[in-house]
């Protein structure tokens, strides 16, 4: 009897246990469930994200709800999503490679997804279409990928989450790092912005290239404005780097110590390009050449800068078919990451490399040129070059690409204008009604 009735108290107390562990269950999974309906979703730089597949972290959606400023809602995830995904990325030639573009709908990652392709590696491109200019100039740059059949992901290299489900799926051979918050004046206004793409993004996309298997070899876009206060001309990539003018430059210059560490910790190879004032079609509507061809044609005053006692400022203009053939050189030249899975297995390759024109135009000549081929007297207003990050001078020493893939620039400024008017006339129409 006594056996019995222990066996029942034991019966119902692990019966009344279970259904305590029960109830508690469901309510945790309810909470679980309030807390995903309920948050602001999205760890990319879009304010909301509509997730189908998975879910990025919390922590990098606020981290972007905070940095960046407002963009449409968009959506990864799901078996058509994955299946394009994967059809982007699809090698179409032998020993060719399968390349992750960040940044794709920018300028240089356009073109660079554009040539990539041609030639039949797989390309998958990836861009937050934020609104740091025009997102309908990323749109149409978006549309002209997708002729060419580059697929680009919308969502940010601080997603996790997605990048994860990106290297889940495809298994890279090189990521084209292009994605980056631009422009050396606007980082007074927007800080946080440099430190959100251009480090922590970064070191995000590094941890999961860093973890992966195969390891990519990684080409990323640094800056000649690393160069910063360095007057010894033109700039080497052993001259000095440690006297940054703006945080835009700061932030290239930390990325180039980030890929160091990531180098020698997990056998990364990876390769900077300290791009030098690059224009062309198709380019950044928040850059000098653009924004004074749209205000000359309007008839508006164009602010150009001269350094102390009329000194005159000058850039290493570099046209942009000349940054793609360097950017395919390096790709074409940069060795296997050694490590796998978080692990570093021998030493890997880490360069940088200037990708200039080696031809400074001093600014005033840059709108003599434009003057020229768009028929209109600018209002020229010349003004003090401001304290705010600018530099004023840029000339690039380009032996050392040469040397290592034939980087040869071929387009002089008045020719890469020439091509630059052409596609800005017929891409905003009659230009001078232009609200653009
Ligand atoms: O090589 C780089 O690493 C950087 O190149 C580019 O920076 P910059 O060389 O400063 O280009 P950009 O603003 O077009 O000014 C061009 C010239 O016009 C002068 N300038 C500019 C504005 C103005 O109102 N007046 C003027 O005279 C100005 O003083 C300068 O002499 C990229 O934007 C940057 O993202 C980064 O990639």
């Amino acid at each position: 009897m006594v056996h019995n009735n222990n066996n029942r108290f034991r019966f119902f107390f692990h019966y009344s246990s279970l259904a305590k562990l029960t109830f508690w269950s469901f309510v945790f999974l309810a909470l679980i469930l309030v807390f995903f309906f309920k948050s602001p979703s999205s760890s990319s730089s879009s304010s909301s994200r509509v997730m189908t597949s998975s879910r990025p972290s919390m922590t990098s959606s606020l981290a972007s709800d905070l940095y960046r400023r407002s963009l449409k809602t968009s959506s990864w995830g799901g078996p058509t999503w994955e299946k394009r995904v994967k059809s982007s990325a699809r090698i179409r030639t032998r020993n060719g490679f399968c390349v992750l573009v960040t940044g794709a709908s920018g300028f240089v990652g356009t073109h660079v997804s554009v040539a990539l392709k041609r030639r039949g590696d797989g390309v998958l491109g990836l861009d937050n279409f934020n609104d740091y200019y025009e997102p309908s100039l990323k749109r149409a740059r978006q549309a002209l990928l997708e002729r060419s059949g580059v697929y680009v992901v919308e969502g940010d290299i601080n997603d996790v989450a997605l990048l994860k489900k990106l290297f889940e799926l495809v298994s890279f051979s090189h990521v084209m790092h292009l994605a980056a918050q631009a422009g050396v004046r606007y980082a007074m206004q927007n800080p946080s912005s440099y430190i959100h793409s251009n480090i922590a993004g970064f070191v995000s996309l590094l941890e999961i290239c860093k973890n992966a298997n195969p390891q990519p070899a990684i080409v990323w876009a640094s800056s000649s404005s690393v160069y910063g206060l360095n007057t010894k001309v033109p700039f080497s990539e052993k001259d000095r780097t440690d006297q940054p003018a703006s945080l835009y430059a700061a932030t290239k210059k930390a990325g180039e110590e980030i890929a160091h560490t990531y180098n020698h910790i997990y056998g990364l190879s990876l390769t900077g390009l300290r791009f030098f004032t690059v224009y062309g079609p198709w380019g950044r509507p928040d850059m000098a050449y653009f924004f004074f061809t749209k205000d000359i044609l309007k008839g508006k005053p164009i602010p150009i800068f001269e350094g102390a006692n009329h000194g005159t400022v000058a850039r290493d203009f570099t046209y942009i078919d000349d940054i793609v053939k360097g950017c395919l050189g390096a790709l074409d030249t940069a060795e296997k990451s050694t490590g796998s899975g978080g692990k570093k297995r021998g030493p890997a390759q880490l360069r940088v490399f200037n990708l200039g024109n080696t031809s400074p135009v001093p600014v005033s000549d840059l709108v003599s040129i434009l003057e020229r081929l768009l028929k209109v007297k600018a209002k020229r207003m010349v003004m003090k070059l401001p304290r705010n990050g600018d530099v004023q001078f840029t000339h690039a020493n380009i032996s050392l690409a040469k040397r290592e893939f034939g980087y040869k620039p071929t387009t002089d400024l008045q020719t890469g204008l020439k091509k630059f008017v052409r596609w800005y006339v017929s891409y905003y129409g009659s230009s001078k009604k232009s609200d653009q």
